[in-house]
């Protein structure tokens, strides 16, 4: 692949809000980013900018050609009306035969591994952990090479994080990891982190 996932010389506003002003920043592939910084800086923005969510006013977003993202979200984003399993297997719609009853059992393990049941409960009536854990799924078994993370940990209690990332971090281990979050003790979960502070209009390698 060709090309970096970074940004230069971005800049980025809602109306008078201005967010990032002259940004640059370039996230090397195969480590983990954690993105720390005061609330409102602009980490969710960094991320929807990394994936293409929305488009800088000035400078540039770059990616390596043919990047596969993969992103959660604070407000989880599933179908409501879907079961877990459905969601987490929406990116893998083209899946038949042989391919589909692998991932249908790797899928069965994921969520056991992570303490959700396999039932028939569309995801509305699951809690917010519950569901916060179906997103983190989908993220993660999506095969993609760059992940994007918002808060994915956030209100989860201590348990069920060592529990979910006892399954994920060998996953994502090996793969472009972008983490927002406030707690810098998350950095354990990667072998390499490397910390980021978003503040000030800027994104500052600390
Ligand atoms: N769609 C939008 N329209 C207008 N303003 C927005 C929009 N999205 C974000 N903002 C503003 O941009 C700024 C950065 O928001 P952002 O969500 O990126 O911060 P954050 O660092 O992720 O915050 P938190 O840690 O609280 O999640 C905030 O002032 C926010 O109010």
């Amino acid at each position: 692949m060709s090309g970096e996932l970074a940004l230069r010389g971005v800049d980025k506003r809602y109306g008078d809000i201005v967010v990032l002003t002259g940004a640059s920043a370039a996230f090397e592939p195969g480590r983990a980013h954690l993105l720390m910084g005061p609330s409102g800086a602009g980490k969710t923005t960094l991320l929807r900018l990394l994936a293409g969510l929305e488009r800088p006013d000035g400078g540039e977003v770059t990616l390596p050609s043919g990047t596969r993202l993969a992103m959660t979200f604070q407000e989880d984003r599933l179908c409501d009306n879907l079961t877990a399993t459905a969601n987490i297997r929406l990116p893998h719609a083209h899946l038949r035969g042989a391919a589909l009853e692998a991932f249908l059992a790797r899928e069965r393990e994921a969520l056991g591994a992570v303490g959700l049941p396999v039932d028939s409960r569309p995801v509305r009536e699951l809690s917010g952990g519950q569901r916060r854990r179906v997103a983190i799924l989908r993220a993660v078994l999506a095969d993609a090479d760059v992940l994007l993370f918002d808060e994915p940990l956030k209100g989860m209690d201590e348990k069920t994080v060592e529990q979910v990332m006892d399954y994920v971090c060998p996953l994502i281990a090996a793969k472009t990891v972008l983490w927002a979050t406030h707690d810098p003790r998350e950095g354990r979960f990667f072998p390499d982190p490397t910390l980021w502070e978003v503040r000030d209009g800027g994104v500052f390698h600390l």
